[in-house]
């Protein structure tokens, strides 16, 4: 049986603590009967008729002000891709003077090793000869522009980064929230992500549902409630265990249309059992979503730790699923900044927001001049 949770609603349950109410009606069944519509009707109360409301000002909790977007950007800057690896490695290399074919190996060991993939390793390793033959001189500065060219080439400025999460309007004229679906491999770091990206849409002034559509494993969506109770974010889950993610996708949207909310962020189990499974399980939560709105955003969530290694598992999401943007997680344990470039070309999809630390408000929208900036500074 889905749950909506909220903070309004816990203040009438205060023994229980903040958070909690059950809507009365089990509704997989109707996700899975292929009829069900959704329709946004504000007016309309939920199926048990305990729409979460508002409660008066004096038993308002207090919510968490998550940071802005620009405070945030300054404070983890120097996080990013373990700051300055890559250019440090490279300019003590070329700081020997003449270059003998060793010294490029090197080169060439650095850039591999820092994830960048064969292919932008071989650009940039072009890039740096015909630099050195032309000029005939390994000056440093030179040699950090040449770099950072290339690397702004590779990691392609006219992306289009931005999140479309801007609500629509219905046939009926009433608000549609626009939805996201958050897809990736155990362990990688949705959930987390999930509640993070919620901080900065709420930081943003937008009132957003979460649905734990993360069924199977149980802690996930105590999880993804304590980062909506934290900014006073209603999440949608159900109590049982293995419960279909379908139906409480279905129940997310449903809750996010009739409480008017902007946006409605969806996290997923993301078992990589078959490729088949995958896709029936994706397919299916898309379907029943898609019945109450667009969803606007396929975010895959990898981790940047992984390197190359998660690029194999990254790239059935992206056979399976549309995906429109990766959220990297774990960049500020990795000196392999290197990932952005090689995830990028592998998917054909921009980076979108990158993870930097477990901290709640960790997360930023990927900068690729700041972060260019920072690896080679
Ligand atoms: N250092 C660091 N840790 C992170 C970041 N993002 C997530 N984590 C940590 O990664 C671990 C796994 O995160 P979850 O959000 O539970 O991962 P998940 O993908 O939802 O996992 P499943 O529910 O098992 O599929 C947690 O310990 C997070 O704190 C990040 O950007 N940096």
């Amino acid at each position: 049986m889905p749950e909506v949770w909220g903070p309004a609603v816990a203040v009438v349950v205060a023994i229980a603590g903040w958070f909690g109410y059950k809507s009365s009606r089990d509704t997989a069944s109707e996700a899975d009967s292929g009829e069900a519509q959704l329709a946004a009707s504000p007016s309309s109360e939920s199926d048990s008729g305990q729409t979460a409301q508002p409660q008066g000002l004096q038993d308002a909790p207090e919510f968490e002000q998550p940071e802005s977007v620009s405070s945030r950007m300054t404070r983890l800057r120097a996080r990013l891709a373990s700051s300055g690896a890559l250019g440090k490695a490279l300019l003590s290399v070329f700081a020997r003077g003449d270059l003998k074919a060793s010294d490029w190996e090197d080169i060439e060991d650095t850039l591999l090793s820092a994830d960048l993939g064969l292919e932008a390793t071989d650009q940039i390793m072009e890039a740096l000869r015909t630099e050195v033959k032309v000029s005939g001189n390994n000056d440093s500065e030179r040699i950090r522009e040449v770099l950072r060219q290339e690397l702004l080439k590779l990691v392609d400025l006219n992306a289009d980064r931005e999140l479309h999460l801007e609500p629509g309007e219905a046939e009926d004229g009433q608000k549609q929230a626009a939805a996201a679906l958050v897809v990736g491999v155990n362990g990688v770091g949705k959930t987390t992500s999930v509640g993070k990206l919620a901080r900065i849409l709420v930081a943003e002034g937008n009132q957003v549902v979460l649905g734990a559509a993360d069924t199977f494993r149980a802690a996930a969506a105590d999880q993804l409630q304590t980062w909506g109770e934290r900014v006073g974010v209603e999440v949608v889950r159900s109590d049982k265990e293995g419960a279909d993610p379908a139906s409480v996708a279905f129940d997310a949207v449903k809750h996010g249309l009739e409480t008017q909310a902007d946006v409605v962020l969806v996290d997923t189990a993301g078992r990589l059992h078959t490729k088949g499974a995958l896709m029936d399980e994706l397919g299916k939560i898309r379907r029943v979503m898609e019945r109450g709105t667009q969803i606007k955003e396929t975010l895959l969530v990898l981790d940047a730790t992984t390197g190359q290694n998660g690029m194999a598992q990254a790239k059935v999401f992206a056979e399976v699923t549309n995906v429109t943007g990766i959220i990297l997680t774990k960049l500020d344990g990795s000196a392999k900044g290197g990932i952005v470039v090689s995830v990028q070309k592998a998917l054909g999809v921009p980076v979108k927001l990158v993870g930097l630390g477990e901290g709640a408000d960790d997360m930023a929208p990927f900068d690729p001049e700041s972060f260019v900036d920072s690896i080679i500074a």
